[in-house]
């Protein structure tokens, strides 16, 4: 018999989540039928969605969503082999049964060398968001010039560096000192301190004087009012996340986009990574070949313990990483 240990949304998060939100629980996990396999967490993601989706989704009590790395320890089931690793979206638990549907094999052709983690970052989930939203909605051409903010973290830093594979010009916003060097460590053209900067728009303005032609936007609110003053005539918004906005109890009156989006006749579109299912194979055969080359550099900010999850999930609204933000159980 196992005992599973899992995270319950204990109460619905009201304004920022705090760790009295959450619950751990203990689950006795019953023996194996035929066509199951019993997993084993080794490392799991938190991000940014788990904010608005728990709303959206989950109903207090609810053990919290998530993908993580697991590997199997026990099979019935001939397609999963004891040892083999998996991403699994199951949940923020330690122990898991499943009957092998929507489990993914990690690739065959993953290197040893490569951290499995990676599977829930560039080479994962978020990198694939970097890649179909710069690729199909923001549509970059070489020589155009990129701007994407929360630059630092999971999907932004892949952005950046997929924008200069493809021959762009790429300013990157994060906040704090240490995220700015770190892009531009990471081949950025350009990098601010959003939170240090006297006047966004003048910051923006000098970091791009003839203005930006895609803009990758993860962060919504105020930023975008101002961003979008700064597009090129048919500039591209990729509207990706709008994580300023996630907290808020009552909603954030801004500027409207209208006018700009006339005058500059931009194309702005929403998208979730999940549209491009199909191709998800093309996108992680790609970003694994970039990350093996060195083109495309990953940082994780690593959490030891399944008990802190929340403890990360917090940390990471907040702000706290640089890179891929996982938990190592
Ligand atoms: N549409 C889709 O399919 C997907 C969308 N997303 C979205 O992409 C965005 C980035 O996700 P991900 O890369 O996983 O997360 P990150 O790794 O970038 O972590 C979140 C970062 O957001 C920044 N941030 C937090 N609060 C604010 C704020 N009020 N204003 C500005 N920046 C803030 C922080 O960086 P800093 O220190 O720079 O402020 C923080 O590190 C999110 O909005 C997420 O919802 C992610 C995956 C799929
Ligand atoms: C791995 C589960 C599916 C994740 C889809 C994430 C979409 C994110 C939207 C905003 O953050």
């Amino acid at each position: 018999m196992v005992t599973a240990k899992v995270w319950v949304l204990k109460k619905h998060f009201e304004g920022f989540p705090k760790t009295s939100d959450f619950d751990l629980k203990k689950i006795e996990l019953p023996n194996l039928k035929d066509g199951e396999l019993l997993l084993e967490s080794v490392f799991l993601s938190v991000d940014p969605y788990m904010r608005p989706y728990s709303r959206r989704d989950m109903k207090e009590g609810d053990i919290m969503i998530g993908t993580q790395v697991a590997r199997v320890v026990e099979s019935k089931n001939p397609a999963f082999s004891v040892g083999a690793f998996v991403v699994a979206r199951s949940g923020w638990r330690t122990h898991f049964i499943s009957d092998g549907k929507g489990l993914q094999l990690l690739p065959s052709s993953w290197p040893e060398s490569l951290p499995k983690s990676l599977a829930l970052g560039t080479v994962g989930m978020p990198g694939l968001t970097a890649y179909f939203g710069l690729l199909e909605v923001c549509k970059m051409k070489p020589g155009e010039t990129v701007l994407v903010n929360a630059a630092a973290g999971a999907v932004g830093s892949v952005v950046g560096q997929l924008a200069k594979i493809g021959g762009g010009k790429v300013v990157g916003c994060a906040g704090s000192d240490d995220k700015v060097a770190y892009l531009k460590k990471i081949g950025f053209d350009e990098a601010f301190n959003y939170k240090t900067v006297p006047s966004l728009d003048e910051a923006l303005r000098k970091a791009s004087p003839d203005g930006y032609d895609c803009f990758f936007d993860n962060v919504g609110g105020e930023f975008t009012s101002i961003a979008i003053t700064q597009m090129k005539k048919y500039g591209r918004i990729a509207v990706c996340g709008a994580i300023s906005q996630y907290n808020d109890s009552v909603p954030q009156k801004g500027n409207y986009v209208q006018v700009p989006m006339i005058f500059k006749e931009l194309r702005m579109e929403g998208f979730i990574v999940t549209r491009w299912d199909n191709r998800r194979e093309e996108g992680l055969k790609a970003l694994l070949k970039w990350v093996m080359e060195g083109k495309v550099k990953c940082h994780e900010q690593v959490t030891e313990g399944f008990e802190n999850m929340p403890t990360a999930f917090i940390g990471m609204l907040k702000g706290e990483n640089l890179g891929k933000a996982i938990v190592k159980v």
